[in-house]
Order: C-alpha cells, then sequence, then structure tokens
C-alpha cells in the first residue's frame, strides 16, 4: 500500500514562516481531518502536497519517491479545493471527462447516480451554477475520480444541512465499496468527527495534534463544579481553557488523569467531543 511522507516541510511567504518543519505520514486507506483556525495554513500545506505550490524547504514523498515533476506520483493524488480550475464554459458532464482523461476509469456510473441523488444537471455550465452546487459537482467528480489520496480543502463551502450529510453519507460509502485515503480539511468539525479516524490540527506554524481521534478523545475532559474545588483538583494538570458562570467553573484538559486521585462529590468529569477538544487545544491557556 502507498503511503505519502512529509518530510521536514517548511514554508515561508516572504518573512513570514506559514509551515515550520513539518514531518508527518499519510497513510493508505485512511480518513483524516486536518484542522486549524482561520489562516492557520491548511490550504497551502495541501497545495504543496499536491505539487500546486512549492515547500521552501523539505520534501513530500510517494513510497520514497518525490512528488515533484512526477507524474505517475502525482496521478495518485487528486485535490478538490475552492480554486476554480476549469475554463468558463465547461459543463458538470466535461469535469467527469477530464478527471477521465487525467486519471483513468472515472467512475461514471456513480457520477451519474450522484447527480441525480444531488439534483445536479449535468449539461449545465459551471458558470452557472450557484456556489453550492458548483461544490457539489466538484465533490461528485472528487468521490469518483481514480486516485488513491484524495484531499477535500473546505469540501462543504455553499452546501446546506441536507446536502451536507448526503456528502458525508456517500462518502462513507463509497469509502467502504473502495478503500482510499481522504483528507478532509474543514471548520465544521462536529460533523465530520464520525468520519474521520485521524486527526491533525495546524496551530502555531506546526502540528498541535496528531493523533486517532478515539484516543485524543479518550483523555478530552471537562471538569466542572465549584471554582475552589475545581482549582484544587486541577491543581497539577494542564489547563488549556476555561469558563466561568458565577461560581462555577469548568476547565477543559487534553491529558489522562490520575484514576488514584480522588473527585471531590461537587465536581463532575465528561468527555468532550471533537469540536471542544480542538477548542482547548488552539485556544490554549496554561495554568
Ligand atoms: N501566495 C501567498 N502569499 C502570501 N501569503 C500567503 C499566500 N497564500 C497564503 N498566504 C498566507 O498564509 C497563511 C495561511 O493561509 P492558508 O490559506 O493556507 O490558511 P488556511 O488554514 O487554509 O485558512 P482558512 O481556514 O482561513 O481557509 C495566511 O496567513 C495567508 O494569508
Amino acid at each position: 500500500m502507498a503511503t505519502l511522507k512529509i518530510n521536514q516541510l517548511t514554508k515561508r511567504f516572504g518573512r513570514h514562516t506559514i509551515l515550520d518543519n513539518l514531518d508527518f505520514t499519510i497513510e493508505a486507506n485512511k480518513i483524516y481531518g486536518l484542522l486549524g483556525r482561520n489562516g492557520a495554513g491548511k490550504s497551502t500545506l495541501l497545495n504543496i502536497i499536491n505539487n500546486r505550490n512549492f515547500p521552501t524547504d523539505g520534501e513530500v514523498l510517494l513510497d520514497d519517491a518525490s512528488i515533484n515533476n512526477n507524474s505517475a506520483a502525482l496521478q495518485q493524488l487528486y485535490l478538490m479545493s475552492e480554486t476554480n480550475m476549469y475554463p468558463k464554459r465547461t459543463r458538470v458532464s466535461d469535469m467527469f471527462r477530464l478527471a477521465d482523461d487525467g486519471y483513468g476509469q472515472f467512475n461514471f456510473a456513480l457520477a451519474h447516480r450522484l447527480t441525480k441523488a444531488f439534483d445536479v444537471q449535468e449539461k449545465a455550465h459551471l458558470s452557472n451554477l450557484s456556489t453550492g452546487l458548483t461544490t457539489i459537482a466538484k465533490l461528485i467528480t472528487a468521490l469518483c475520480v481514480n486516485a488513491d489520496f484524495i484531499f477535500l480543502d473546505e469540501p462543504t463551502l455553499g452546501l446546506d444541512a441536507g446536502h451536507r450529510e448526503l456528502f458525508y453519507r456517500e462518502l462513507l460509502k463509497t469509502y467502504e465499496e473502495r478503500p482510499r485515503t481522504f483528507v478532509l480539511s474543514t471548520h465544521l468539525i462536529s460533523e465530520v468527527q464520525p468520519l474521520v479516524e485521524h486527526v491533525w490540527i495546524l496551530d502555531d506554524h506546526q502540528f498541535i495534534c496528531n493523533e486517532n481521534v478515539d484516543d485524543l478523545l479518550a483523555n478530552a475532559y471537562a471538569i466542572s463544579g465549584p471554582a475552589e474545588l475545581v482549582d484544587e483538583y486541577t491543581t497539577e494538570l494542564k489547563v488549556l481553557d476555561h469558563q466561568t458562570i458565577g461560581n462555577i467553573k469548568t476547565v477543559y484538559v487534553v491529558q489522562p488523569l490520575d484514576e488514584t486521585k480522588v473527585i471531590p462529590d461537587r465536581v463532575k468529569i465528561e468527555h468532550i467531543d471533537l469540536q471542544k477538544a480542538f477548542m482547548a487545544l488552539t485556544n490554549g491557556e496554561e495554568n
């Protein structure tokens, strides 16, 4: 199974460092979530991995061969992004044909089924489609293209709730039928949590999290109760974020808890979801 390796990747725009020495692996047949606040560098990273932008330092390897000017490697990678790469008069059906020309074995049967399910006309010109319908046309192309690594940068831009749900369902269905790697870069963290197996969180030019989602959430807690009891209980923990309403304080931690430590009667400990863990990790406030 092919593996993508990102080695010591750094990207600077002028004097601004956007990505600082990233080292990580993208494995075959996994669904990844790439998360980060606005401007964290997610699109820049995806563009570099897909050879649409160049690193200042470092390299991207597919099975130990650089992807740079390597058309065989690039044929295994597909990036769907906000950027419109298509000429003005392109029809939806032309997008499918172009993906078939570029990658071969485009799944036309699935594309026809999805255009009906999403109610998009294959004859329609992209320039006449609404933002949401343009996204849908790009998503259908991404779900049907014959590539082993599919990168989706803000895949649900402009999609209503019903269409987003349909997309998540269809993504899982095609993934089960033909396992391959998907990388979803999104701000809709709660919505993608059920799909994503492994998460990267970009913050301060680096990954502050590169972890299996279940492992991350197993150690992600909200601890709440009377402020003085919460402070006492959490005194040795790294508190990432907190809220106080009256005398009730809630603190957020992402680390294993000492199971031998007695929890005061009025203190409650609950697991938090990926969105809350993300907020705690990226708001970062230490004790
Ligand atoms: N061509 C460029 N020249 C200069 N700066 C750039 C260029 N492209 C991106 N940047 C800057 O790099 C930073 C990262 O941008 P990027 O679009 O990768 O972030 P992002 O995480 O995808 O953000 P968002 O979630 O808001 O889409 C931003 O500060 C952006 O302004």
